[in-house]
């Protein structure tokens, strides 16, 4: 084991998060939160299923007395409520009782579906995540956050439901596309731009380090964003305040997510949903215009986008007024008053993001 982090909940030791490399240690820690009379489901995706569900099934099966494995079909679009039915089906024909657990194998999308069919199967059973992309590394796996998206609003149907484990096995992360790969960034950019300048600084500084996977680059990445995750949901698991800082660059991503029929990833989205987010805390005089220039052009080296083209303006203004932090009718948007720190807002105006979102639609003539 690299390195162990522990998360509490209400201040007792909770679940612990592993970072790794290889799948070895897998069945000792899922023993330590399981018993070896219990049956275990590997919920994966059909991408990920190929590349590491028979490692991880051969090494469950030391720990478990029964090991299935179901896959959903790939991709944001399907997460839905129909696919989290066919996984309700296949754990009744596989006589999954309560004592029974999933674990999550594979990415974003699948950590925050196994993790809402383990909050809602017979009243809530256990689950583990084993994330597998960048994304569900540094952010996803970590929180219990669960959830579906409906009628593509996104994550509009979900519970809280921490994990027993979320086991990292950083190799993984080797065989991720590049688009997917950079698409986390956006979440660990998020993660120093509202809580940690200096990490924000590290991570201009070994730019050239990150981009090229090398493992012990990653592992401290890895390990900080975790922490700063941690930290949050410690202190606010179920989002009544400081949970909502998370969220930054969120408000307007979510809206463009949706808006391109999640043509756009995840990270894409929430990327120009943080460059939104700090030009309207430019122009609220919250930081300087440079400051806003260094965030927005930071995403640069990382593969995101910065801009878009014909982004459907009055649409996503529209879209984001069904965003899940909304109170009284009004959005609790995330600003920056200085990189390192943020803070909640409920008055931004449709102007406000008009603005900003017109700023996306920017092209480059050079
Ligand atoms: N619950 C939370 O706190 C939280 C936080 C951030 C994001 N999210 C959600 O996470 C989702 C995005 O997650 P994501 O970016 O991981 O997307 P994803 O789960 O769709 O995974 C991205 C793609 O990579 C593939 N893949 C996964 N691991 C791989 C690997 N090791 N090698 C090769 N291919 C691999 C997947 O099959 C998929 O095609 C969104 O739905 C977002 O809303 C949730
Ligand atoms: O863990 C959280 O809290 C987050 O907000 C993390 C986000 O990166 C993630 O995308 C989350 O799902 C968004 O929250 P939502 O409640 O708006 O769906
Ligand atoms: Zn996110």
């Amino acid at each position: 084991m690299k390195e162990k982090l522990t998360v509490s909940c209400e201040g007792k030791p909770c679940y612990d998060i592993v970072l790794t490399i290889g799948f070895e240690e897998l069945a000792g820690a899922a023993l330590s939160v399981s018993a070896p009379e219990r049956k275990i489901c590997i919920v994966t995706d059909t991408n990920v299923a190929p590349l590491y569900a028979a490692q991880v099934k051969e090494a469950f099966s030391s720990a478990f007395a029964q090991v299935e494995v179901f896959e959903f079909p790939a991709g944001e679009e399907n997460k839905t409520l129909a696919n989290i039915q066919t996984l309700y089906a296949f754990l009744i024909e596989h006589h999954f009782d309560r004592k029974d657990m999933l674990a999550a194998l594979g990415g974003g999308v699948v950590g925050d579906m196994t993790g809402f069919a383990a909050a809602t199967y017979l009243r809530g059973i256990d689950f583990i995540q084993i994330p597998t992309t960048l994304l569900a590394q540094v952010d996803s796996s970590i929180g219990g956050k669960t959830g579906v998206d409906f009628d593509s609003y996104k994550n509009m149907v979900g519970a809280f439901h921490m994990p027993k484990l979320v086991y990292m096995n950083l190799d993984t992360l080797q065989t991720l596309d590049a688009r997917q790969y950079y698409s986390g960034f956006a979440e660990i950019m998020k993660h120093g731009l509202i809580k940690d300048a200096k990490y924000y600084e590290w991570l201009i500084s070994n730019m050239y380090e990150i981009c090229e996977r090398d493992p012990e680059t990653l592992l401290s990445m890895i390990k900080r964003s975790c922490e700063i995750k941690k930290a949050v949901v410690e202190n606010d698991p179920t989002e009544q305040g400081e949970r909502a800082l998370l969220n930054f660059g969120h408000t307007i991503g979510h809206a463009i997510e949706k808006s391109s029929g999640f043509q756009m990833l995840h990270g894409e989205c929430v990327a120009l949903g943080c460059v939104a987010a700090a030009y309207i805390s430019w122009k609220k005089e919250l930081i300087e215009m440079e400051e806003y220039y260094e965030i927005r052009d930071m995403f640069v080296p990382f593969n995101l986008p910065i801009s878009a083209d014909d982004l459907d303006v009055a649409k996503i203004v529209a879209l984001t007024k069904s965003d899940k932090k909304m109170r009284g009718g009004k959005i609790r948007f995330v600003l920056l008053d200085r990189i390192g720190h943020a803070r909640i807002d409920d008055t931004v105006t449709d102007e406000e993001m008009t603005a900003a979102i017109e700023e996306l639609n920017f092209k480059d003539e050079d």
